[in-house]
């Protein structure tokens, strides 16, 4: 082994491609990127996919993926990095969209020539469908519906796999696809997950799932760590009574690997050869992008980590299984008897854009600078309330229909809430700069109210808050995130361009140095000098205003019932 290893995570999200290395002592010593709208142009997609309005779907194309890892390495290979001394790779991976390989996947995936690219050897006939359906869409709600109705409602299905049914869910997906292509399904031998399926391209063969992102399928039990019979059998067939479709889809499904530290195998001979890895590089299995990001800190209990991509999650680990239908709780990636916790909104970077473009617009500007829309939300006082006897102004903005709250009309709802009295207002009730502030107040009061049951009476609020993603530069979040939340300790920002790329990276180290027995956090923390690695950004807590805050909670939520129930007008 080389004196000075190097350890690669990846993260194939959305709208990128990033990688990052690390070298033992936690240092991160290169790091690039392809994103799929402007690196990949000739797949069209826009902000990474495809959308088919009509029937709600959102998808993107596996061979832009596919495209996307020969491009990344091609680039690390033209600006010098050494291959040579990467030990291990680990990967993370959108959740839930799944990838449908065909019969011969496992022979080319295996029989790779590094003269050849690997899309033109894989695009053509390794794959029974081009796409992969994505975490936007929302194509499923009967097949989800079907789930929950299976077991006995959203609570008990929550109780049995972590969440309650949804459409972005592999299950659904899955049971859809059965549905609507059975030609397509009949023809394919494994069904990957956006990580599994990045691993599987390193491994040259098909990877087995992982035992934190298997839990974003509505299809593994996590009362009895294993797969749910019931579920497993709904989405092989609508019927869920076909013995013979159940036991083609626990084929097709393989596997899951219970260990996040395992060595699934070595490096396929195309990378070797093609750009220089040792043959003896090993590939670890990939995880969800949620579950990689808690990986790239030593997160403490109480510690809460805001992720501001495209979507907008709140994660945080915890050692109890209290499950509910309200968020959803995966196994942790590397550590058993700890379990994650997430919100996850899909309605976040888009939505703030949508804001910021609009504030632009007014004064005719038409650049995508941030720079009016966070004089705005900083110099709007707290709930909008320029004095004490003003009602608070409480935004809604959903442009696609919403997982939390579960919201089926996309729209904009405003409202003025004072005490009990809660009324929709029309959009000029308050100027376009009031809803930069508002939109951030009322992204971080969902959050704030449905992770209340990680937190105690004695510690209401969270320790740290760590700002990770394409939204964690923004002074302005940071400033209305602490207001809300109020972190006693304060609003942290991870000083490295990728924080799930990272946790990839962190979790290979680990998986190639840790001692027997030893943990992810008990290594990582050992070697984890908080310097250069994290900033406090702003101050979190601040007497009277976070409860000022507590105080609205509950017209909030009154509020947002309406427009959960279809009940409030919108714009
Ligand atoms: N300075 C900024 N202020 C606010 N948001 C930003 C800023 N820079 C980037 N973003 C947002 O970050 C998002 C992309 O974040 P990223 O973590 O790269 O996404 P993903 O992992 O989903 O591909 C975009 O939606 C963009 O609006
Ligand atoms: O659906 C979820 C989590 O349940 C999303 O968080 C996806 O995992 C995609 O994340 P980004 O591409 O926004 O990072």
């Amino acid at each position: 082994m080389t004196t000075d290893p190097l350890y690669l995570g990846l993260d194939l999200s959305t709208q990128q491609l990033k990688v990052l290395a690390v070298r033992s002592n936690l240092e991160t010593v290169f790091e690039e990127a392809v994103s799929f709208d402007t690196d990949l142009p000739s797949y069209g997609v826009r902000k990474g996919v495809f959308v088919n309005d009509k029937d709600h779907e959102v998808y993107a194309p596996v061979a832009m993926w596919i495209e996307a890892l020969d491009l990344i390495l091609q680039r690390m290979k033209s600006r010098g990095f050494d291959f040579s001394r990467v030990m291990g790779i680990s990967g993370a991976g959108q959740q839930h969209g799944s990838v449908y390989w065909a019969k011969d996947a496992e022979s080319i995936l295996s029989t790779l020539s590094p003269d050849k690219s690997l899309l033109e050897q894989l695009s053509l006939t390794a794959f029974s469908w081009e796409f992969s359906p994505n975490w936007q869409d929302h194509s499923t709600s009967s097949q989800l519906h079907a789930f929950e109705d299976l077991i006995g409602g959203p609570e008990a299905l929550a109780k049995a796999t972590g969440s309650s049914g949804h459409h972005r869910f592999t299950g659904p997906q899955i049971l859809r696809f059965v549905q609507l292509r059975p030609d397509a399904y009949a023809a394919t031998s494994r069904i990957s997950l956006v990580s599994s399926f990045l691993a599987s391209l390193f491994l040259g063969k098909i990877a087995p799932l992982d035992i934190s992102d298997v839990c974003g399928m509505n299809l593994y039990n996590m009362e009895t760590h294993s797969w749910d019979d019931r579920l497993i059998s709904l989405a092989a067939s609508p019927s869920g009574t076909d013995a013979a479709a159940t036991a083609a889809l626990y084929d097709k499904l393989g596997p899951v690997e219970p260990d996040g530290g395992k060595h699934l195998g070595r490096i396929s001979p195309y990378f070797s050869q093609k750009y220089g890895f040792p043959p003896s590089c090993t590939i670890m299995p990939s995880t969800g992008d949620n579950p990689s990001t808690i990986l790239a800190l030593p997160l403490q209990p109480h510690d809460a980590i805001v992720s501001l991509g495209t979507s907008t999650t709140i994660l945080m680990s915890t050692e109890h299984y209290h499950p509910s239908a309200a968020y959803h709780l995966f196994n942790h990636p590397t550590t058993p008897g700890l379990y994650m916790f997430m919100l996850c909104y899909k309605n976040g970077g888009l939505a703030r854009e949508n804001i910021r473009d609009a504030i632009n617009a007014a004064t005719g500007a038409h650049d995508h600078s941030w720079a009016l829309f966070n004089k705005a939300a900083v110099e709007t006082p707290v709930l909008g309330r320029k004095s004490a006897t003003d009602p608070a102004k409480i935004g809604f903005y959903f442009p696609l229909p919403e997982i939390v709250p579960h919201v089926k009309k996309p729209g904009t709802y405003r409202f003025h809430v004072d005490g009990t009295s809660i009324s929709e207002q029309q959009p000029t009730a308050w100027p376009a700069t009031a809803d930069a502030r508002a939109i951030l107040e009322s992204q971080a009061l969902s959050m704030r109210i449905r992770s209340a049951p990680l937190l105690d009476e004695k510690a209401p609020h969270p320790r740290r808050i760590y700002l990770v993603g394409g939204g964690s530069k923004n002074p302005a979040f940071a400033k209305v995130l602490g207001d809300v939340l109020g972190g006693y300790d304060g609003v942290y920002k991870l000083d490295v361009g990728n924080a799930c790329a990272l946790g990839a990276a962190y979790k290979a180290l680990w998986a190639v140095e840790r001692n027997p027995g030893e943990t992810f956090e008990t290594l990582i923390g050992k070697r984890w000098n908080e310097e250069g690695k994290v900033e406090k950004v702003m101050e979190g807590y601040k007497e009277g205003v976070w409860e000022a805050y507590g105080e609205i909670a509950e017209g909030y939520l009154q509020a947002e019932a309406r427009v959960v129930r279809g009940e409030a007008k919108g714009q």
